[in-house]
Order: C-alpha cells, then sequence, then structure tokens
C-alpha cells in the first residue's frame, strides 16, 4: 500500500508525479528524402505536479492533447522534449530495463475495456497477465488475490472463469481497473474510464474509483473531455487547450473562478439539466495574431491558481 508518510513518520510531501515543459511532437508527413515536411505538436511544453493520494484532472476538447499527455506519463511515448519525474526519479530517458519497476507502479485504464481486454482469455488469466509480467504471487495465494481483488471492484469470484463479452460495459470496465490493480500499482492513468458507460453507471464506476483511492492511497491522472465529468473526482484540475495548459486550480476554484477564456468557454457548455435547453459548440480562438503565440508559461494569480496568457 502507498503511504505518503516517511519511515520515520514525516510526511513525503515530494510530488508523486512531476512533468516539466513537456513536448510531443508528431511527425505527420515524410517526403520521400525522409525530411521532416509537417509537425503536429501535440504536447507543446506542459508542466504539472500530482501529490501523492491526489487525482489531478486533464480537461479540454478532443485533440487538446490530453491522451498524449497520459501516454507519455506511462512512458508508451519517448518525448520531444521535456522531463518526467516519478517519486522523485528522472523517468523520462530511462531504458527498458531501468523503466520495469515504474512499468509496475504506473499503470493505466482506458475507456474502452472492451478493445484493451483479450475477447479469449478469461478473467483469471486477464488478471494473471500483468502478475505474470512482474512475477508476482503464485499457485493458491494467487488466486486468493485475485479473488479479493474482483471484491474490492465490485465483482465476484463467479466471475473468475467468465470472457470479457459475458460482462456488462460497467462490469468490463471494473474488470480493467482489477487489472490495473493487480500488481500494486501507486498511480493510475485513468483515460476517459467512464466516457463510454451509461450516464447511470458512470457514477458508480466513479465512486468505485474513490473508495479504491481511499483504501489503497492511489494517485489518479483522471482525463477527460468533460468538465462535469472530472468536477467531482478532481482535487485539481489542468484544462488544455492546443497541446497547452490554460489554466490549473483547485476543482471549486476552477468553477467558482475560471479565469482563463477557454475554460469559461467549457464551462458555459457543461450539460444542463433541462433537456429542452440548447447546447452551443465551445467557441474560443485566442484573441491574438500567429506571431504572437501565447507563452507555454502559466502565471499564479491567487495560491494554486494558475493562468496562461490569453
Ligand atoms: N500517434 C500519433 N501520430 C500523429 N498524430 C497524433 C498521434 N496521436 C495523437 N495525435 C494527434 O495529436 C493531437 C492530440 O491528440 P490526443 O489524442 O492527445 O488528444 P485528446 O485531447 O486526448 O483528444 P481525444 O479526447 O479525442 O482523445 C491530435 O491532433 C491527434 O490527432
Amino acid at each position: 500500500m502507498n503511504s505518503i508518510y516517511k519511515s520515520d513518520n514525516r510526511v513525503d510531501t515530494t510530488p508523486l508525479v512531476k512533468v516539466d515543459q513537456l513536448k510531443k511532437h508528431f511527425v505527420t508527413s515524410t517526403n520521400i528524402w525522409g525530411k521532416k515536411e509537417q509537425v503536429l505538436k501535440a504536447v507543446d511544453g506542459v508542466s504539472f505536479h500530482i501529490n501523492r493520494g491526489e487525482t489531478f484532472g486533464l480537461v479540454g476538447e478532443s485533440g487538446s492533447g490530453k491522451s498524449t499527455v497520459g501516454r507519455c506519463l506511462l512512458r508508451l511515448y519517448d518525448y520531444t522534449d521535456g522531463d518526467v519525474h516519478f517519486d522523485g526519479q528522472n523517468i523520462s530517458r530511462m531504458s527498458a530495463k531501468q523503466l520495469k519497476p515504474y512499468r509496475r507502479r504506473i499503470q493505466s485504464i482506458f475507456q474502452d475495456p472492451y478493445s484493451s481486454l483479450n475477447p479469449g482469455m478469461n478473467v483469471v488469466e486477464l488478471i494473471s497477465e500483468p502478475m505474470n509480467i512482474h512475477r508476482m504471487y503464485t499457485g493458491k495465494e494467487r488466486k486468493e488475490a485475485i479473488v479479493s481483488l474482483l471484491e474490492k471492484v465490485g465483482l465476484q469470484s463467479a466471475h473468475l472463469y467468465r470472457y470479457p463479452h459475458e460482462f456488462s460495459g460497467g462490469q468490463r470496465q471494473r474488470l480493467s481497473i482489477a487489472r490495473a490493480l493487480s500488481v500494486n500499482p501507486e498511480f493510475i492513468v485513468c483515460d476517459e474510464p467512464i466516457s463510454a458507460l451509461d450516464v447511470s453507471i458512470q457514477a458508480q464506476v466513479i465512486n468505485t474509483l474513490e473508495d479504491l483511492q481511499g483504501e489503497l492511497g492511489l494517485t489518479y491522472l483522471f482525463i477527460a473531455h468533460d468538465l462535469s465529468m472530472v468536477r467531482h473526482i478532481s482535487d485539481r484540475i489542468g484544462v488544455m487547450y492546443g497541446g497547452r495548459l490554460v489554466e490549473v486550480a483547485t476543482s471549486d476554484e476552477l468553477y467558482n473562478n475560471p479565469l482563463h477564456p477557454y475554460t469559461q468557454a467549457l464551462l458555459s457548455s457543461m450539460p444542463v439539466p433541462d433537456p429542452r435547453a440548447v447546447i452551443e459548440p465551445i467557441s474560443y480562438s485566442p484573441a491574438l495574431t500567429d506571431h504572437a503565440e501565447p507563452e507555454p508559461v502559466l502565471h499564479e494569480v491567487s495560491p494554486g491558481h494558475y493562468v496562461s496568457q490569453y
């Protein structure tokens, strides 16, 4: 179990995750001589930290770079520039061998559990797979660990030999959570984990994630395109626009006092309870010309509330 206490009982206040000026540019076309023709700046100078036991929400419209940030933290991508520290260690340029312990400590849950779960594996096999990779648990101990994991996420031992297609969408996402937890991680990148679920199921899965966080001391990066989804679960929220963070604040501060026009636009497009109300698409364009792009620097305008130039 993760603990924010050091062995001498002093609280460890160093952030679990620290991201410094992260950049991930994709070369989207290459000419016949192998020269770069077009570069897509999916993430372009993003900095934030996530404290131990905290949930950091990352929001923004489709294409703003949220998933790319998540994939960089998981080291599924090499970065173009910048650094990511995990528990004080710079993991940015670690070799596959050096990364191995971090691959256990940092897990992920994705939007579509059906495509991330091998349909030919039953529950025991699906949960055993990460345990095999990290050589955890054997024989009877493993079976007990799997049953206990299923109970933790709201499934039962009767499900042990079932296959993904035999579950509902919500149950499949619970299975993905059990699989992520199987190797005792400290940090989980949750990339739109409830977006594909029925609204009635979304709150239940969120509650399970929150309960597990309290029980296991987990730290989450919670990615969503919709502010209403992250509000409840997040301690702090970062708003992304065009590969950059435009505002970071505590959840309450962001909702009560949004400063960046893009955050205000996102908030005003939040679903309203009246089903007859017309929801307008977000319209926001920086009031700047091409040659004066906003600096990827966040200014602290009040304690813990950061906003970029706009
Ligand atoms: N492997 C890739 N190669 C080229 N471009 C990519 C790649 N992955 C992402 N992109 C581009 O990078 C930009 C950011 O994508 P990303 O998926 O991070 O955004 P997002 O905010 O997570 O959006 P969504 O909610 O739709 O997933 C997009 O323009 C996307 O097309």
